[in-house]
């Protein structure tokens, strides 16, 4: 008996050895595994979508009540000195911007940086002085925050039936930031909103320094609105009493009622900004080597106006009309943005030059096509002469792919005429590729994606996938059949490139648009992760 006694209770210490060892040691992997276990994304927009845009109304107050059961109050992020940055197009690039800009500025300061979304690892999300932040560092806030989630169930009933019990992937790597940000005592805090503004997780800080709006246009329409109206009050609620709101030249319908939102909301000043104070256009566009393309202008200009808000705020050193400091155009030139508007020559397959652009919205797909389809990128000129293009292609979340394409296609149309090119506009490409953002041919995923941003019909049958090709056959009836490629993942796409790469010496350029997941997966199975 004795030793049967003995014997569980041996067990019982072995256990809890190995249990405090799991507790002290969890990966990053299973941090990860972890996080993958939650609500979707998606699914998060479904429930949106399904409660008729009522589950919104809890959006707010659940969040505040996950921040009282990690242990903060919303009172407390006002320490991170927040500049709150939202709008459809151009969030990641202003917050890329800023984050520069300010790290010029003060050298010496800690500076968070919460974007979305990651390209190949989920930490890229939460940087700290530019860096995604470790492994070890990922895995120890993600479970202190996990640990405290998991050990409180009690939830008040300011929440729908339908809710699951912890929060979801967006609201639970947000909750990660506050808490790594705060616990690192950061001098600053560059805060992108996931989607519109009003209800995102990100919005529930009493009082940033200063909020901004990047371009407006149409996307989520299903959760935000229809029009550009109802999309910009979605994204005139990150604005606060007694803080400056900053926006750029935006449609009349969706200024107006940013600027309402404004006064409702009582922000301290609205104000437009279209140019940078002692800085002509020309001048811009030469500091702006890190991101390309005509837009990325428009970002910058926000971008130092929410910083010298920031500075003259914090400091006080600064006015609209000082000479623009070095610092900032020093900020403009270091900041990148990976994935967006970025050329890329591979390392090994040296005739493939690759353009990255994550764009899935029909403007953002405008600006990529401008960046493209024009002299010394993708346009045959006298410089930097691509012989063969290829598009590689997919879009995800129900985004109308026909239309994506229709568009693309007009551009390429708009931009030979603008270059007076006498190219025809349907043979631009010489072969499109569709294909799924499963990563590898044996099925499997990079690092942090899974296979639930994937619709099962496009698992199975590539559905999509023959969605597009069948749209861009209608599309240009006279593009050869052989020449459109419909794959089941980026590694089949990768491995096309690369033969064409190696049948003959002819120089391609590859345009990979449509999904910032396929793009993170090129980079990743092209093994240009170099230039992140
Ligand atoms: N000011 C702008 N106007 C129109 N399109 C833009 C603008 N800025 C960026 N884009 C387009 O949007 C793409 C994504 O840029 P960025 O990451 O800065 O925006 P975002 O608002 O964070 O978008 P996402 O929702 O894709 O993360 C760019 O590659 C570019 O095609």
């Amino acid at each position: 008996m004795s030793r049967a006694i003995d014997s569980i209770f041996r067990s019982f210490h072995i256990c809890c050895r190995l249990s405090r060892r799991t507790m002290t040691t969890r990966s990053y992997r299973e941090a990860i595994d972890t996080l993958n276990s939650l609500q979707s994304n998606a699914a998060a927009l479904d429930l949106v979508r399904a409660t008729g845009g009522r589950s919104s109304a809890f959006a707010i107050p659940e969040m505040i009540e996950y921040l009282g059961i990690i242990g903060y109050k919303p009172a407390d992020l006002n320490a991170l000195n927040v500049i709150h940055i939202t709008g459809t197009k151009g969030k990641g690039s202003t917050s890329a911007f800023t984050d520069s800009i300010l790290r010029e500025a003060h050298p010496e300061w800690t500076i968070g940086l919460y974007t979305s979304p990651h390209l190949i690892a989920v930490r890229e999300r939460i940087r700290v002085n530019g860096k995604p932040l470790s492994e070890e560092d990922f895995s120890r806030f993600f479970f202190e925050v996990w640990d405290k989630i998991e050990t409180n169930k009690v939830r008040s009933s300011l929440r729908l039936e339908t809710t699951p019990d912890k929060p979801g992937y967006f609201r639970f790597l947000t909750l990660v930031a506050y808490h790594a940000f705060l616990s690192l005592k950061v001098d600053a805090t560059i805060l992108e909103v996931g989607v519109g503004g009003a209800h995102d997780s990100t919005n529930i800080v009493p009082r940033p320094i200063v909020t901004g709006i990047t371009a407006l246009g149409i996307d989520h329409v299903n959760v935000l609105g229809k029009t550009l109206a109802e999309i910009a009050w979605q994204k005139g609620g990150i604005f606060k009493q007694g803080v400056p709101a900053l926006t750029v030249s935006q449609p009349p319908e969706g200024l107006e009622v940013l600027k309402q939102q404004a006064t409702d909301l009582k922000a301290s000043e609205f104000k437009v900004v279209s140019s940078i104070p002692q800085l002509s256009e020309i001048e811009l566009a030469h500091v702006l080597p890190g991101l390309a393309g005509k837009h990325q202008q428009q970002n910058a200009t926000l971008a130092v106006h929410l910083a010298q808000t920031f500075l003259r705020a914090q400091e006080g050193s600064l006015s609209d009309t000082d000479v623009l400091p070095p610092v900032i155009v020093r900020g403009l030139e270091k900041a990148r943005w990976p994935g967006r508007c970025q050329t890329v020559e591979d390392p090994v397959y040296t005739n493939t030059t690759w353009y990255l652009d994550g764009a899935h919205t029909l403007e953002s797909l405008e600006c990529c096509v401008q960046w493209f389809a024009s002299p010394g990128v993708g346009l045959r000129s006298e410089i930097g002469k691509p012989q063969r293009r290829i598009l590689i292609f997919n879009c995800t979340s129900g985004r109308s792919g026909a239309s994506f394409l229709d568009a693309i296609h007009s551009h390429i149309k708009s931009q030979l005429q603008i270059f007076g090119s006498d190219e025809t506009p349907s043979l631009f490409f010489d072969h499109v590729v569709f294909c799924t953002n499963v990563t590898y041919v044996d099925g499997g995923f990079k690092g942090d994606l899974t296979s639930l941003a994937i619709p099962e019909s496009d698992l199975t049958h590539l559905k999509t996938q023959h969605q597009l090709s069948a749209a861009w056959s209608e599309l240009i009836p006279t593009f050869p059949a052989e020449n459109v490629h419909v794959l089941p993942s980026i590694q089949h796409a990768v491995n096309l490139i690369r033969q064409f790469d190696k049948s003959d010496g002819d120089h391609t350029a590859v345009l990979v648009t449509g999904s910032l997941h396929l793009v993170g997966g090129v980079i990743e199975v092209a093994d240009l992760s170099f230039s992140l």
